[in-house]
């Protein structure tokens, strides 16, 4: 795809080339390649900037080399394994199967696979647009408008600068990574073996998602939580249904309040993985873990660091860069002032770590670069756990809503809408779940919709939309759903939501 250093893209690459004005080698210059700078530079493309990405030879970033692209391809096969596998769910459709095998590395390689196919995608976009990709990795170097190529030393000028570097795991003190028994999902989503016994530090969507994968390839799972509740971001009422469906019904147990304190590596089939924990409160030893293995899944920190961000007079925060809105960046958290012409967007300025997130900011400040003052309605972002059964969410959980209704003022209003009375979902013997909408009850606006069951990471789109446009609970409840979908789930919800009947 590219040659050493700077690389020479297409024909509309030699035409953006034309269009410079001779101050700056580009207009835009990217930091990181990752999905929120893919979505910046085509976007800058489309407004016809000459467009550089500093792609620190990894195109695609974690998303799609380490993240959800490899995650969701082991979760697809693994969710096929546990489902001909469920007997008694297939006997109940007139189903009978004999014995289902896997191959651990025919998944793997799946991952593997699809990860490259989707990079090589990305990259043939690159030069197709005609952005010019620098492979090195790119840092500020103090002065306004520059770029250093560490990998070559050259300098490149441009007039605006995006900064994208994304975000790595973080490891609590204490554990020690060898990426073999102890791993994060960098090391877990090569599948290396299938442990019999792993614990799983930290109950987020990484987490969740991988122990979703584990008990479907026959591994017992114990998570251990550092706060007193298991999946501690995720909307309550939702929490509990997903314990009732993703933890209780499988080999899966849990320490809550407890920090994993000190991690050992093992060797696999010889040695095992040894995991002291305290309790949180009190810091004391409370119990040490023998396990095969042991994921490390406790949140991601900012990856700016060597990158020049204290040279052009960038104070992070954890690593995380303060922005404004905009994506301007923001020399300091607490009151800081706009830096001209850098920008930060994705993992890195911790607004919200989500692919879709980084992209739509990407896209975001780029119209802010030409002119078009744009800012990411957040409060209208969607996200989807990719469990089986699915879970997703746009806006705040209901404790955070009633909190907001108490400070703000206004009336919250709640309905529900629930697969056990869908046809479809009985359809297919899995008529598990519910779909909460809230609703501001004074303006019938949609302030956020939970779900947990079949496609929930599908059908929130249609409530993000809903909030995004400002449309009301009376104008949905009006709206026609397909028969027979699983989209009636909304469609009684909604109607609920104004005291109409969906049956
Ligand atoms: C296991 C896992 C599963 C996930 N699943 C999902 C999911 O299903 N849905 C979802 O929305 N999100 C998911 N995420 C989160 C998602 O991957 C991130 O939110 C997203 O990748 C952030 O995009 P980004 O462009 O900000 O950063 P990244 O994707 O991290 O990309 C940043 C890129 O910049 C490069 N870089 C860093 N510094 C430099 C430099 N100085 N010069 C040049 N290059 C540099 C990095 O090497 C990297 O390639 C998942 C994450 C993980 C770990
Ligand atoms: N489907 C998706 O959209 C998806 C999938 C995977 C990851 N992601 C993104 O990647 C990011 C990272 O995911 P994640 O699951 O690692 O983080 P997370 O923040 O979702 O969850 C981390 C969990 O670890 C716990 N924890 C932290 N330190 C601990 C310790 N020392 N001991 C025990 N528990 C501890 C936290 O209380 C929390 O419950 C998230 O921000 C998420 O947005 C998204």
């Amino acid at each position: 795809f590219q040659s050493a250093g700077f690389v020479r893209t297409s024909s509309r690459a030699s035409s953006a080339m034309s269009m410079a004005d001779g101050e700056f080698d580009f207009d835009v210059a990217i930091i990181g390649c990752g999905v929120g700078g893919h979505g910046a530079a085509l976007h800058a493309r489309a407004q016809d900037l000459k467009t550089a990405v500093f792609a620190g030879e990894d195109v695609g970033g974690t998303c799609v080399n380490r993240g959800c692209v490899p995650s969701k391809a082991l979760l697809a096969a693994s969710g096929r394994v546990r489902e001909m596998r469920d007997t008694a769910h297939l006997e109940s459709l007139g189903i009978e199967v004999g014995e289902v095998n896997y191959s651990r590395e025919g998944i793997a390689a799946h991952a593997k696979n699809l990860a490259n196919r989707v990079k090589g995608n990305l990259e043939m976009s690159l030069v197709g647009l005609g952005v010019d990709v620098v492979e090195g990795r790119g840092a500020l170097t103090g002065k306004p408008h520059e770029v250093l190529d560490q990998k070559t030393g050259k300098v490149y000028t441009a007039k605006d600068i995006i900064l994208a570097p994304g975000s790595i795991p973080f490891v609590p003190p204490g554990i020690t990574v060898d990426e073999k028994t102890v791993y994060t999902s960098d090391g877990a989503l090569e599948l290396p073996f299938v442990p019999e016994w792993v614990a799983i530090v930290g109950s987020g969507y990484i987490g969740l998602e991988f122990s979703d994968v584990y008990t479907a390839l026959g591994s017992e799972v114990t998570f251990i939580e550092a706060l007193p509740l298991l999946m501690p971001t995720f909307d309550r009422e939702i929490a509990k249904q997903a314990e009732r469906l993703l933890i209780r019904e499988r080999p899966i147990d849990y320490r809550t309040n407890v920090f994993a304190s000190e991690v050992t590596p093992g060797i696999p089939g010889e040695k095992p993985v040894t995991i002291k924990m305290i309790d949180a409160d009190t810091k004391e030893h409370v119990e040490t873990l023998e396990v095969d293995a042991c994921m490390v899944a406790t949140g991601r920190v900012p990856n700016t660091a060597n990158m020049g961000l204290e040279d052009a007079g960038i104070e992070t925060q954890r690593g995380f860069v303060a922005v404004n809105g905009k994506m301007q960046v923001l020399t300091k958290h607490d009151g800081g002032d706009v830096l001209p012409g850098v920008w930060c967007i994705g993992d890195a300025n911790g607004k919200m770590m989500l692919a879709h997130a980084a992209s739509a900011q990407g896209i975001s400040a780029v119209e802010n670069i030409v002119g078009r003052p744009h800012e990411v309605d957040h409060a209208a972002v969607p996200a989807a756990c990719f469990t089986h059964p699915e879970i997703s969410m746009v806006g705040p959980t209901e404790e955070q809503a009633i909190e907001m209704a108490e400070k703000e003022g206004w009336t919250l209003g709640k309905s529900q809408g629930n697969f056990r009375a869908n046809s479809k979902a009985l359809a297919e013997g899995e008529g598990n779940g519910i779909a909460k909408v809230l609703f501001n009850k004074d303006t019938g606006k949609v302030v956020a919709v939970h779900i947990i069951g079949l496609h929930a990471a599908d059908l929130i789109q249609e409530c993000a939309n809903a909030v995004a446009a400002g449309t009301t609970v009376q104008e949905l409840s009006m709206m026609v759903h397909t028969h027979p979908t699983l989209s009636e789930v909304m469609d009684e919800a909604f109607k609920g939501a104004v005291g109409m009947s969906s049956h």
